[in-house]
């Protein structure tokens, strides 16, 4: 069986990564418009109705509005956008916490934000197990490539060698938290603090805890063993190895990955603990996500194209 696939914002950051992974696979033929094309709305409508999975690496509008042309109920959904994260219908595409069967069988998948898959691999199992508060006003701090934001950061920072750092989201109320609290079931929206470094891909998400202050938590060694539990047998969510020297870089040369590594450290009286997630924003963040979700979706196996 080949399945035809349409990648709308085929040329886009997350468009060209997505195309990259399903190369040379012969269950799927790439459905592609050209340069003239591709932001033709006939094009596009036509495009989107004779595939049979639908790819959208658009700007939140340019989703909503691909989603609206689709009127047949065959063509099936996979959108890198924010726009239907939360939405009503929509199944969020994180296999290992939504469950594989949710993702199997949804018509309509929302990707994951990059800095969301961070921080929700790390509370969400640990919330449903006990061992965090639901009620608690968690705090994330995370440093982004700057390929996480699209072509016009890309283009910012490499005409720009000066910039090391960029702070963003200052005035709060990040387009991320809205997922990040539905999908571990807090009840307070985190305090999400993003950076954008100077490396083109890679992230960094933190959650520090205080422990002893916060009712009925775990031990650090409880909430690694809940961890490890939680992903034991996951190709893709995996236990990083503790760093032996003590610190843990972000190479700006660091090739590409699909992995998700999780890290907890705790101090002695285990009274404090930093829960840490490394990923690749277009790996596991977005690019390297879709393509899990495509093949869980259409029954094939769930590493296929991805780099591992
Ligand atoms: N980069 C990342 O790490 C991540 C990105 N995402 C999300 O994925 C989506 C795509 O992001 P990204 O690839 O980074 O962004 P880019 O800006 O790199 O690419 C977006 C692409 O969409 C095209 N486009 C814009 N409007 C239309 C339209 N109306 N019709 C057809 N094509 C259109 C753009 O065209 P043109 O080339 O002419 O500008 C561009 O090629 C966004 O929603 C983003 O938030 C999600 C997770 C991580
Ligand atoms: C560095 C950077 O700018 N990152 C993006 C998020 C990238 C991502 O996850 O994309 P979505 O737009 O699909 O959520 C941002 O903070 O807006």
């Amino acid at each position: 069986m080949t399945y035809n696939v349409f990648i709308d914002g085929a040329a886009g950051t997350t468009g060209l990564e997505i195309a990259e992974r399903l190369s040379g696979r012969s269950e799927f033929a790439l459905i592609t418009l050209d340069e003239a094309r591709r932001k033709d709305a006939t094009a596009r409508r036509e495009a989107l109705n004779s595939a049979d999975f639908v790819i959208l690496c658009l700007p939140d509008d340019a989703a909503r509005e691909a989603v609206a042309m689709i009127d047949n109920d065959r063509t099936r959904v996979i959108d890198a956008s924010t726009a239907h994260r939360v939405a009503p219908g929509w199944i969020y595409g994180f296999p290992e916490v939504s469950g594989h069967d949710a993702v199997a069988e949804a018509m309509r998948v929302s990707n994951p934000g990059c800095y969301s898959t961070g921080f929700i691999a790390l509370i969400a199992p640990l919330v449903r197990a006990g061992l965090l508060p639901a009620d608690w006003p968690y705090i994330c701090h995370a440093v982004s490539g700057y390929s996480g934001g699209g072509k016009a950061l890309i283009e910012r920072f490499e005409s720009d060698s000066d910039i090391a750092w960029r702070g963003y989201a200052l005035q709060l109320g990040h387009k991320h938290v809205p997922e990040m609290q539905a999908r571990c079931g807090l009840t307070i929206a985190p305090l999400f603090s993003p950076a954008v470094v100077a490396a083109h891909r890679g992230m960094v998400v933190e959650v520090p805890l205080h422990l002893a202050a916060m009712s009925g938590a775990g031990s650090p060694d409880a909430l690694r063993d809940a961890l490890a539990k939680f992903y034991a047998g996951s190709p893709v969510v995996v236990m990083g190895e503790p760093p032996a020297d003590g610190e843990m870089l972000l190479r700006a040369s660091s090739k590409g990955s699909d992995l998700l590594e999780l890290f907890l450290f705790g101090d002695a009286d285990g009274s404090q603990a930093r829960l840490v997630a490394r990923l690749d924003n277009l790996g596991k963040g977005a690019s390297g996500a879709c393509v899990q979700n495509l093949n869980i979706m259409a029954g094939l196996p769930e590493t296929a194209g991805l780099q591992l």
